[in-house]
């Protein structure tokens, strides 16, 4: 197959191979011994695999042919006696295919251990980089699709990289090697042998294109099916309140129909063109056969070269079959690996600066200057907001949902980064703090407290790294949840199921509170962590955040104002603004938003209270 032809056909795979080689070779260097090393043991099965019918030729031309045609003489070839040539040739056969056993297994041992190694390698740090990556990118991904590039798809390049390039690299250079000898041979015979290969491009050109786009559509379908299910069972219990199973039901069925199809497609078209590679193959065998016995009989070829040439024309088939399914794998691994490079390349929007220093322990003052923000360009959430807080400083933000609350506060995490104006700790600019060395500083308690499938114990402790049982016991003992630890069946041991569901909500946002305790950070960030609780656990939950926030400066969400009037700032955000700032009797005594919605919920919580007693 001449280069050009070649190149043409694996047209947008050799672009997206030389996209992954280049991502991953700081991987692949760590392992060049081993490749190297594999490499020569691969060339020297391709050498022995091309001598393997030779041995064939000298008992045909020099024993077997001179016998049947009486004209065997006791002339000796190379100095050896037709028994002992024989003889010789017996052994090669043995001695040949031994070595090149032997040489095969070391470079596929080799190479398929490199392989593994560079993409478990790279799949470690593919999990590293995605939890690195900023918050807005995780909220427009699908997590099932992110799942499946971590998961299958490099599953997927490290089966077709050990079981189809790997043989298809030997099987290109034995090819290679065939058609050297060939057209040393016989270079018009080879010539006809070689025509298949610009007949088998252009036949196959399209195919292959076809193949890649409906394998790569599968991937993605596949990508998608799994997001919907990830996200059904993640939301199972909306889904079953709401009865959305067989809503849900239906549009996997279309993902799954179409994810069929596809896959469908893309076999078909595969089986389609083994079988068509080897019609052809036939085709060419017989011409070969029908063209080289005439060479033979006009003694330009001995009978022995001609069967030489015809075994590496039958060996060549093989490979050749095989070669149009393993491109076929390789672009459908190509796909799978694009797909990781994509995710690897992806950069986060909240990084390091170059210049960040690590923080040093927070006094807590926390200054915004003129701070604006919004998701997505162009719908501000915040506009121009500015307000200091002193360290030790409680402040309530407050104002009507979706004012932007939650996303003043994300900004103090740097899970997102202002658009215009700054936010300073102690007086620098956040954004010149590692990251890592600022969120340390910061705890947080949300409304619904994520816990992890583990012990209540290291649930607790993946506040602060390296926390001792002591610290633990402690901290829950702050958070009021030391008791009903306690009474778990494994006390502090107990394993929490999935998102720690076994607990109930005030439990939880205790178990939370531990957590945020042991950090002993100096900053403290509660959003509504006592929505949705009755009231005795509200009681418990706000004793506990009492404490645990005394002395530090804290900014708590809240939409009940009542439970915030005692907060020395109170920061009234409303219409990307912050509209009114200053204790609960500075803006009661200004008249204006705040104190007509404090007085509302008076008047309704009074309401609320008379019905009651009615
Ligand atoms: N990741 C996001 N991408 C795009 N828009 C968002 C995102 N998160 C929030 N928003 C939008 O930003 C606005 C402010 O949201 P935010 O959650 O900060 O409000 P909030 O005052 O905390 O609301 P609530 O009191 O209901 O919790 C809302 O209009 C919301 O729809």
């Amino acid at each position: 197959m001449s280069k050009r032809s070649k190149e043409k056909d694996l047209k947008g795979v050799i672009p997206g191979i030389t996209r992954i080689l280049r991502k991953f070779s700081p991987y692949i260097r760590k392992e060049r011994l081993l490749i190297i090393g594999s490499f020569f043991a691969l060339l020297l099965e391709t050498g022995l695999r091309l001598l393997e019918p030779w041995p064939l030729k000298y008992v045909f031309d020099y024993i077997l042919i001179p016998a049947h045609n009486n004209t065997a003489n006791t002339a000796n070839h190379f100095g050896l006696s037709p028994i002992a040539l024989l003889t010789l040739s017996a052994i090669s056969i043995v001695v040949i295919t031994g070595v090149g056993s032997m040489a095969a297994y070391l470079s596929t041992y080799g190479m398929s251990l490199a392989v593994i190694r560079v993409l478990s390698e790279v799949r470690g740090n593919l999990f590293n980089h995605l939890q690195s990556l900023s918050l807005s990118f995780h909220q427009k991904s699908k997590s099932g699709d992110l799942i499946t590039r971590v998961t299958s798809d490099i599953e997927k390049m490290r089966t077709v990289t050990v079981k189809t390039a790997l043989p298809l690299i030997t099987n290109v250079l034995s090819l290679l090697g065939m058609l050297v000898i060939m057209f040393f041979l016989n270079w018009e015979l080879a010539l006809v042998a070689m025509t298949i290969f610009p007949i088998l491009t252009l036949l196959t050109k399209n195919m292959i294109s076809r193949i890649r786009k409906f394998a790569k559509q599968h991937r993605d379908s596949e990508g998608v099916l799994a997001a919907t299910t990830g996200e059904t069972i993640g939301a199972i219990k909306v889904v079953q309140v709401l009865s959305l199973q067989e809503m849900l039901h239906g549009i996997f069925s279309q993902q799954n129909q179409k994810s069929l199809d596809e896959a469908i497609e893309s076999l078909r078209l595969s089986a389609a063109l083994e079988r068509i590679v080897q019609i052809l193959m036939a085709i060419i065998i017989a011409i070969v056969l029908w063209r080289g016995s005439h060479v033979v009989l006009h003694k330009e070829l001995s009978p022995g070269e001609l069967l030489v040439f015809m075994t590496y024309l039958r060996n060549a088939f093989e490979p050749m079959r095989k070669l149009s399914n393993q491109v076929g794998q390789i672009a459908k691994a190509t796909a799978s690996g694009e797909r990781v490079v994509e995710l690897l390349d992806y950069e986060p929007n909240v990084r390091d600066n170059p210049s960040a220093k690590k923080a040093h322990p927070f006094f807590g003052t926390v200054r915004f200057e003129n701070v604006s923000f919004g998701y997505d360009t162009g719908t501000e959430i915040l506009q121009d907001v500015s307000f200091v807080v002193q360290p030790g400083q409680q402040v309530a933000v407050v104002g009507p949902s979706g004012s932007g609350k939650s996303t003043l506060l994300s900004l103090i995490l740097r899970l997102y980064d202002p658009e215009a104006g700054r936010i300073l700790i102690d007086g620098q600019d956040i954004r010149e703090y590692t990251i890592d060395s600022l969120r340390q500083q910061i705890s947080v308690v949300l409304q619904d407290s994520v816990l992890f499938a583990a012990s209540v114990k290291e649930n607790i402790a993946h506040g602060r790294l390296g926390a001792t049982e002591k610290e633990v016991e402690k901290a829950a003992r702050l958070a009021n949840a030391h008791d009903f630890i306690m009474k778990l069946p494994q006390g502090y041991d107990t394993i929490l199921s999935e998102r720690g569901g076994t607990l109930s909500g005030g439990q939880r946002q205790r178990v939370a509170i531990a957590r945020a305790a042991i950090r002993q950070a100096p900053i403290i960030i509660l959003d509504e962590p006592t929505t949705g609780l009755d009231n005795a656990s509200e009681r418990t939950v706000n004793a506990a955040l009492a404490k645990l926030t005394e002395g530090r400066t804290t900014f708590v969400i809240s939409h009940d104002l009542r439970a915030v009037e005692n907060a020395d700032i109170i920061l009234y955000i409303e219409g990307e603004r912050v509209l009114e700032q200053g204790t609960h009797r500075e803006l009661m005594r200004l008249g204006s938003r705040y104190a007509t919605l404090y007085r509302m919920q008076t008047i309704i919580t009074k309401g609320d209270t008379y019905a009651l007693e009615a």
